[in-house]
């Protein structure tokens, strides 16, 4: 009997069936200002009020006929397996640089001893050195080094950002190479949960990218437009070199992807993906931050030899969207209602970062009431969530959801 995959997202659109979350926890009580900038946040979210939010997120996605699964509960189920727990603690102690092998081993064998789910809480939200009890030893030279320094291992307080480290691509996915290291341990987790738990089925399901590739690449870039045609932002965060590699992967594992749109967005941070400039919406439309349309340009790669694809610049984004889709029009609307002012306001909280559930159904945050306003008069279906708290880590809906399944369309 062969197996069917799990993993199926064929397009940005088809009725989203499955999706992976990850609830804010203690991760975010341990910002302060000193680390805001290093751990890529702008201001301290007050986690009671976030979690809320998120949890109001996770209902409407539910209500829609989505289920949802959580990060650190398939975490926990991964680690019941002791070989599995010896080798990702060993593995996250190792990038860790403690500095110290001693005291390295005295942090793995306390980490042991606790029950799964205070593991999957530590692997996420970090150790501080005042939860590690006090023991006798002599101290080393780092100890005096790095006395100062709060955490033996650090926070992922992007981690609710499920979108970034992964994403699924047709019945495959990519665990990203992330830019930055504040973020490098949530791909590293979530490279163990596509081998170990069986909700992935990882025999039918390819790894199109590995997050060891020193080519960086993250989710919030990649757009699957249609079973034939993938868009990936070339960004401060996604590397020309790794679209070119996924492109290959795609092209010779995956017989229905013909084509991968590279469109280059200006490399800065308030444009750090292309979702939070660009996202689809419906069969013909799509959402733009009017501010970045003149600044886009757009290359279309397709099979060519074994190592790079063949690349041919596009030209405007609206043609080659029309043209790579074999669309006869298409729609880009512009958010904040096309004022200027506006439009960079609510750009700044993420509005154009919409998460679509169905084909013209998205999910938005409520504050940005000029583009809602814009998508409905579109014929677009808005369902607002409240995200005051969640949107201080500078990401919206889409952002905070890897699909995992979509219905096919
Ligand atoms: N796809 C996205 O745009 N994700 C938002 C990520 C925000 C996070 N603070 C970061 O800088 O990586």
């Amino acid at each position: 009997m062969s197996i069917e995959p799990f993993l199926n997202v064929r397009s940005e659109i088809g009725k989203l069936k499955a999706v992976l979350l990850h609830k804010p926890g203690r991760e975010l009580e341990r910002l302060t200002p000193q680390y805001l900038h290093e751990l890529l946040f702008d201001d301290i979210p007050w986690l009671r009020k976030m979690r809320e939010e998120h949890d109001k997120f996770a209902d409407v996605l539910r209500q829609r006929g989505c289920e949802v699964y959580y990060y650190n509960e398939l975490l926990e189920e991964i680690l019941k397996n002791d070989e599995v727990k010896k080798s990702l603690i060993s593995d996250v102690l190792n990038i860790c640089n403690i500095g110290n092998e001693n005291l390295e081993q005295i942090i793995k064998e306390f980490i042991l001893n606790k029950s799964e789910a205070e593991i999957a809480e530590i692997l996420i939200a970090g150790l501080h050195k005042k939860d590690f009890p006090e023991i006798e030893r002599e101290k080393s030279l780092i100890d005096y080094i790095k006395e100062e320094y709060p955490f033996y291992i650090n926070p992922l307080p992007n981690l609710y950002f499920t979108r970034d480290p992964g994403a699924v691509i047709g019945n495959g996915l990519l665990v990203n190479s992330m830019k930055t290291p504040a973020r490098d341990r949530e791909t590293m987790i979530l490279r163990y949960i596509y081998e170990y738990h069986p909700l992935f089925k990882k025999e039918v399901s390819p790894l199109w990218y590995d997050y060891t590739s020193p080519y960086s690449i993250e989710g919030g870039d990649i757009l699957v437009l249609s079973d034939e045609v993938i868009a990936v932002g070339c960004s401060e965060r996604t590397s020309a070199r790794a679209i070119e590699i996924l492109a290959n992967n795609l092209f010779s594992k995956d017989e229905k992807i013909k084509k991968v749109l590279a469109i280059q967005i200006p490399f800065t941070r308030v444009y750090m993906h292309l979702d939070t400039v660009f996202t689809m919406i419906d069969y013909d439309k799509f959402t733009i931050y009017p501010g970045i349309e003149n600044k886009i340009k757009v290359f279309e790669l397709t099979p060519n030899s074994k190592d790079y694809p063949k690349v041919r610049p596009m030209g405007t984004l609206k043609n080659s969207l029309k043209e790579a889709l074999k669309l006869p029009s298409i729609q880009l609307i512009q958010s904040g209602g096309g004022d200027d002012i506006t439009a960079a306001r609510e750009q700044w909280n993420d509005s154009t970062n919409t998460l679509a559930i169905a084909p013209g159904v998205v999910v938005t945050y409520d504050r940005n009431e000029v583009t809602n306003n814009t998508l409905r008069k579109h014929g677009i279906e808005v369902v607002e969530i409240a995200g005051s708290e969640l949107v201080r880590g500078r990401g919206g809906p889409r952002c905070m959801s890897m699909p995992l399944v979509r219905e096919n369309i």
